[in-house]
């Protein structure tokens, strides 16, 4: 279980003071909404590590996170767009989600073996400049699919697309945070997406998190 008790946070010169609280299980996912500006960003921010809390805990498992680096944080994060490197291939922008010194041909087969599980091989060599906004986000998905970290963090991953895609890549979100046992935090505007996925739910106002 992925537990945050009192993140406590203010941006210099601003004058909310946030008092973050809430609980991810695994093979959830639990959705946060809130008003434009309320703090949801900031929120993913502390749980990934680019912000530092002045006090409370983030712990996975009972592992506090706190003074974990960004980098070595157990946490992904999937954006609206702007996932990938326009000038990569898909296959180059899946391969950066394996961990420094994974043997070539251990990288290659486990590369395609994402990609051919996200139903993308045939856009294996294709720049991402040229991808659609759903396949894009495919291949974020098959990314953060090799990265396998625990806690999948997802900031509004579908508003950019059309219904279907939209569907499509909600059902695929759905279907790995089960089988990766991930603790998938969505942030959403839009209840559809909300009640199509989220087992739990969170409203943020005036800098706290009340069960919703
Ligand atoms: N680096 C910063 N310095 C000062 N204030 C900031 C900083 N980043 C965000 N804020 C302020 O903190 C508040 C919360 O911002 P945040 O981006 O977390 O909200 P949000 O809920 O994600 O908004 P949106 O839905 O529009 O993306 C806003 O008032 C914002 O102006």
């Amino acid at each position: 279980m992925l537990e945050a008790e009192h993140l406590v946070f203010a941006h210099p010169g601003q004058s909310t003071s946030y008092d973050f609280s809430f609980t991810a299980e695994p093979g959830e996912v639990t959705a946060i909404s809130g008003p434009s500006g309320s703090g949801k960003s900031t929120l993913f921010d502390l749980v990934a590590g680019f912000l530092k809390p002045e006090s409370g805990t983030l712990a996975l498992d009972g592992q506090n996170l706190i003074h974990m680096l960004p980098e070595t944080r157990p946490v992904s994060l999937l954006l609206q767009a702007d996932n990938l490197f326009d000038h990569l291939s898909a296959e180059d922008n899946v391969a950066l989600g394996l961990s420094r010194g994974t043997h070539k041909a251990e990288a290659r087969r486990r590369i395609a073996d994402v990609l051919r599980q996200m139903g993308l091989s045939a856009l294996a060599h294709q720049r991402a400049a040229t991808l659609s906004g759903g396949q894009k986000q495919r291949v974020a998905l098959a990314r953060t699919l090799l990265r396998d970290r625990p806690v999948l963090l997802l900031d509004e991953p579908f508003s950019a697309l059309d219904d279907d895609t939209r569907r499509s890549i909600r059902t695929l979100v759905r279907d790995l945070t089960v089988r990766q046992c991930w603790h998938t935090i969505l942030v959403s505007h839009h209840a559809d997406d909300i009640a199509a996925l989220a087992s739990r739910r969170y409203q943020l106002k005036d800098g706290v998190l009340a069960s919703a």
